[in-house]
């Protein structure tokens, strides 16, 4: 079986494919710190409690930090008895193109979004992704990952708010009722929220303009439903889509890799 690791700045998740499906999953947030043996404490013990039994013959990993990836080979290595793939390196094959300015390292989560999304629903894609980062990933029309845009995350602008400016509580993001906020909260989900929904409408306008052929807009992340909800902002989303395209990878490596 499968063991599919995906690694946010944010948040880590851990998945099992047993060949047909993924039948757990497991969050965790990303911290460079943890070892390989307090992954392998975590992940088995919710593993027993949920009483999955997986024979874990394989690893691939994807992951925004680099720091983490040393424990999770060191995991992969003495637990599972196994080399993981690790997208973005040299050794790990893409299905797809990759086409950038040189010396670009685009981030592994955005090449597995790209991979999954073309796997879906073909080429001439907008892939937005609401992580830490919002990323945009322009897929072409035979697959390959074209470039894109990175726009600050939800949470992440809400923060800086807090952050920088005395008087302004942490808040969490949500729908608000009305634009005109009548008090500090209302005011700042109202900046964010509604802020959000044209960024992501502009964006996505010029990128159809750019690109010059119809695309689709596939969304994916926690927060794109709450988006969907009060704009019709995207053709479609996918909340299991990164696992997908790790499932996607390892399958090509397997096929073609040496
Ligand atoms: N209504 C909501 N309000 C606040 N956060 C939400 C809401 N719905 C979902 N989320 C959060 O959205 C996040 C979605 O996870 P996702 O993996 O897309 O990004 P992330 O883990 O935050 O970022 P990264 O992948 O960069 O680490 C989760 O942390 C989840 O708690
Ligand atoms: C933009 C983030 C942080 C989104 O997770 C990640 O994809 C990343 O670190 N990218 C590296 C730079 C790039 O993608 O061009
Ligand atoms: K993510």
């Amino acid at each position: 079986m499968l063991l599919a690791v995906d690694c946010g700045n944010t948040n880590t998740v851990f998945s099992i494919w047993d060949g047909e499906r993924f039948i757990g999953t497991w969050r965790t947030a990303t911290e460079w710190q943890r070892t390989a043996d307090q992954y392998y404490v975590w992940l088995s013990t919710l593993m027993r409690l949920q009483g999955i039994e997986a024979d874990i013959t394989d690893v691939i990993i994807s992951s925004t930090v680099p720091r983490v990836v040393f424990n999770l080979r060191v995991l992969s290595d003495r637990y599972f008895n196994t080399r993981p793939l690790v997208v973005g390196k040299p050794d790990c094959l893409l299905p797809v193109d990759v086409r950038v300015d040189e010396g670009t390292a685009v981030g592994p989560d955005r090449l597995v979004n790209t991979v999954a999304g073309f796997d879906h629903y073909g080429g001439n894609l907008i892939m937005v992704d609401f992580g830490t980062a919002t990323t945009f990933d322009v897929v072409a029309d035979d697959g390959a990952y074209i470039g894109g845009v990175i726009a600050p995350g939800v949470n992440l602008s809400l923060e800086a708010l807090h952050q920088a400016a005395a008087a302004l509580p942490h808040v969490d993001i949500s729908k608000p009722q009305a634009v005109i906020g009548t008090n500090t909260v209302a005011c700042m989900q109202s900046g964010v929220f509604w802020g959000y929904v044209g960024l992501v409408r502009e964006i996505c306008t010029r990128i159809k303009a750019e690109h010059g052929v119809p695309m689709k807009i596939i969304s994916t992340g926690g927060l794109a439903p709450l988006f969907q909800q009060s704009a019709q902002l995207f053709d479609a989303f996918e909340d299991d889509l990164t696992m997908h395209g790790l499932q996607i990878i390892h399958k090509y490596n397997k096929e073609n890799g040496l």
